[in-house]
């Protein structure tokens, strides 16, 4: 057991109510399905549990925490190296996509960390070539798990490191995310497959309402053409000193065509008009992995930005500064809409007002009320 964590240090001074409901839980050593709104604080509660379980005289891979992106992986990895108390020997890995796995390689074969955080093809690769194994892993963590089951690239990966290359009965088991669909259906599977014990408890904060409250959701009509202007009047109007732009992804019909992906059109058109003075950076898929993290660090020291974004940065990732949140395209699905959403209203004792807007074509509105109802939120109409 690790004392002396740097929580007051580093300013987590009073727990969230995540982190009040779920701790007794965790330290109790049950497996736990922690379900509570975006920005809520389920990092800190999971690594919480670490560090109250690692034994730093050990070495040994004694906790493994997985995550669905490069970008979500470098961030708990931040806040786990956070933690650690000084003098002591934890070591914290990210074992992530794009990462150099053929150092980490001689590494984790010469001295294996105490804690792993991953994405799964490059841990996987790691386990498969039998690179380190994870007997003596006491907690493992699988970070926005519902995404990670709806994945058909991630599935089949996840449910062997569930099931074959560790035991249910062997570690203690935490699922995290802000939104699990179906959680009644999901925990019986949970025990059913084995992923879980019998005895695993579902933490779930704040049932009735899905997102934050002090997110104000607003929308904006007009017809296609007009949105790179419509998006121009808005930021003019909003004047953010930190916002998101989350935009759909490229179809496979318009990159057939050679078109240029919508995310580079907006930039552009937004570098060429927007008088703000953020900077105006891009993140989605298609970037390579140096790139992205490049804009990432740059959101992150630079505290004025407006970041055009794909779904890529909708998950997990946390830049408590955003305060405006613009979806230039509607999400695919009421889910994916709350998680945009959470993008912004991340400090958790904070009441400092945070808005979600939609731009929106009139046939759209329907999708934007199955949205409003399903997550139980009002959205307020805009009139510039
Ligand atoms: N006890 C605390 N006191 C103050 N700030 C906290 C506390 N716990 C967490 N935070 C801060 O709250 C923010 C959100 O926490 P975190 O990233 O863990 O949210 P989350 O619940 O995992 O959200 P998501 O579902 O979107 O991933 C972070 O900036 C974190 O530093």
């Amino acid at each position: 057991m690790v004392s002396c964590i740097r929580l007051e240090e580093i300013g987590f001074v009073v727990p969230t109510d995540v982190q009040r409901q779920a701790l007794p839980v965790l330290f109790s050593g049950r497996d736990c399905i922690l379900h509570a709104q975006t920005g809520s604080g389920k990092t800190l509660a999971y690594l919480l549990l670490i560090y109250s379980v690692i034994n730093p005289q050990r070495s040994a891979v004694q906790a493994l925490i997985v995550v669905p992106t490069r970008e979500l992986g470098m961030q708990v990895t931040k806040v786990a190296r956070m933690l650690a108390p000084k003098p002591m020997d934890i070591t914290v890995m990210a074992l992530l996509d794009g990462g150099m796995l053929r150092r980490h390689k001689s590494w984790l074969k010469a001295e294996p960390p105490t804690i792993i955080v991953a994405t799964i093809a490059s841990l996987c690769q790691m386990l498969e070539k039998h690179i380190f194994k994870l007997e003596a892993m006491q907690v493992l963590v699988i970070d926005e798990v519902d995404f990670m089951f709806n994945s058909s690239k991630q599935v089949s990966s996840l449910r062997k490191l569930l099931t074959i290359y560790s035991s249910c009965n062997n570690r203690q088991t935490v699922f995290a995310s802000a939104s699990i669909p179906q959680h009644r259906r999901f925990l019986h599977d949970c025990i059913q497959q084995k992923w879980t014990k019998n005895d695993v408890i579902h933490v779930h904060v704040n049932p009735i309402e899905p997102m934050p409250s002090r997110l104000q959701h607003r929308f904006l009509t007009c017809s296609k053409k007009q949105r790179h202007q419509t998006l121009l009047s808005l930021l003019q109007t909003d004047a953010p000193k930190s916002g998101i732009i989350f935009v759909g992804e490229q179809s496979e019909k318009s990159k057939k065509a050679g078109n240029a992906p919508p995310t580079t059109l907006l930039i552009d058109f937004l570098k060429t008009s927007y008088g703000g003075c953020s900077d105006i950076l891009l993140l989605e898929e298609g970037m390579n992995f140096n790139l992205r993290a490049a804009s990432l660090t740059e959101v992150k020291q630079g505290g004025s930005y407006i970041l055009v974004a794909t779904d890529i940065a909708a998950r997990g990732v946390d830049l408590p500064e955003t305060t405006h949140i613009y979806n230039f395209d509607l999400p695919r699905t009421a889910i994916d809409y709350l998680h945009r959403a959470g993008r912004t209203g991340r400090k958790p004792f904070s009441d400092e007002e945070c808005y979600v807007t939609n731009i929106i074509m009139p046939e759209e509105h329907f999708v934007l009320q199955r949205y409003e109802n399903e997550l139980m939120f009002k959205c307020e109409e805009l009139i510039l």
